[in-house]
């Protein structure tokens, strides 16, 4: 059964932690939604729970997911989309040719929608042949997004994935987690939104501690020598 565990979770960046200790547990169908302040630390714990950060203390846990080998997954990381503020979307090329490099880079053991089935879900016309930089901002995002579904994933680690979407694709997305979570997924988002994910659970980083890991200790010549094995 899909499970996660934050366990005295800390993040941050180089030895500054920007939140922590975190400890929650989500199941399958089970959504959490990251609230805070700007610079609470929002991005950078979905950034550690992708596995694009080290976590500076404590652990996640993942059981029963299965990565792209068939074993037992051990992180996020291999069973998870990550969509972070920037879409990852190569402007120069077309939507369909950035679906298709998603599709082949994210694919684990089902098969995802067609490009054109997962556009017309996020609510655009088939666009497959227009370079991705054409789109308006708002329909960036949503072929963005349709890399959700063009690779079936357990977890989704979403920040802020609504940003620049007009009413009505927000209302659409919130209906995609939702089926996404019905089918047994798990969804992480980091927003300043309503996301319509009514049951979700909730963190609020609050305030963000402004507390710094202890510098690595100095070692002395004598030290050095004896971990060189010169002594
Ligand atoms: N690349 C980086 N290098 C060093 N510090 C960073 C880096 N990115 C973010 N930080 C710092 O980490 C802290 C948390 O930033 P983070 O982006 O996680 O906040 P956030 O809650 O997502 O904010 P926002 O709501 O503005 O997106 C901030 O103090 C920020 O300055």
């Amino acid at each position: 059964m899909l499970r996660i565990a934050a366990e005295a979770l800390s993040v941050g960046r180089g030895r500054t932690v920007a939140a922590g200790p975190l400890d929650f547990t989500l199941g399958a169908g089970e959504s959490l939604v990251v609230t805070g302040p700007n610079g609470a630390g929002k991005s950078t714990l979905l950034r550690t729970l992708a596995g694009l950060l080290h976590p500076l203390g404590g652990r996640v846990l993942l059981e029963g997911a299965l990565a792209a080998d068939g074993e037992n997954a051990r992180s996020i990381a291999e069973v998870a989309h990550y969509v972070g503020h920037r879409n990852a979307m190569k402007p120069g090329i077309s939507v369909g040719r950035n679906l298709d490099f998603w599709r082949r880079t994210l694919r684990l053991a089902a098969d995802g929608l067609t490009n054109s089935d997962a556009l017309k879900a996020v609510g655009l016309p088939d666009l497959t042949a227009l370079p991705f930089g054409y789109l308006s901002a708002g329909q960036q995002r949503r072929a963005s997004l349709a890399r959700l579904l063009v690779a079936p994933r357990d977890v989704w680690v979403l920040d802020e994935p609504t940003a620049a979407l007009d009413a009505d694709s927000q209302l659409l997305f919130g209906k995609l987690m939702e089926r996404h979570l019905a089918a047994g997924g798990i969804v992480i988002a980091a927003t300043h939104q309503p996301l319509g994910l009514e049951t979700a659970k909730r963190l609020n980083l609050a305030k963000a501690p402004d507390a710094k890991l202890p510098a690595p200790t100095a070692l002395d010549d004598d030290e050095l020598a004896e971990a060189e094995g010169w002594l």
